[in-house]
């Protein structure tokens, strides 16, 4: 199990069991719902491409990790296991 598969499973937890002063159970108890996560990819989606256009490595690999958390959150959101992502990788594979 690597870190990535630990915090999407910290995700779902918060999904089951919301906790007080968690990010993610802000956002899943935001009332515009789905739409709050949607809207979080749009700006971390942004915030990867400023950062690769005008940014150093540092910048670009902190906005990449926050696209790819937020992306985990909408995957938990909809109930799709992240090794559901992993095996599209491998049908993809050459
Ligand atoms: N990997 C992350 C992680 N990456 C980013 N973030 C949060 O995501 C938010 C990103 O929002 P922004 O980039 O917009 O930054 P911001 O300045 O806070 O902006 P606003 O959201 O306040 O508008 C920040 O509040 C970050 O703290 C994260 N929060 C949590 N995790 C992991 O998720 C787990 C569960 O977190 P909690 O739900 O908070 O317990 C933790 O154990 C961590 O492992």
């Amino acid at each position: 199990m690597d870190v990535l598969d630990e915090v999407y499973s910290v995700i779902e937890d918060r999904k089951e069991n919301p906790k007080e002063g968690s990010y993610v159970t802000s956002l899943y108890r935001d009332p515009k719902g789905l739409d709050k996560v949607l809207e979080k990819i749009g700006e971390e989606s942004t915030e990867v491409i400023i950062a690769a256009k005008n940014g150093g490595e540092k910048e670009i690999i902190y906005e990449s990790a926050d696209l790819i958390f937020h992306l985990m959150i909408m995957l938990a959101a909809k109930g799709i296991p992240l090794d559901k992502v992993r095996e599209e990788f491998v049908r993809r594979r050459k």
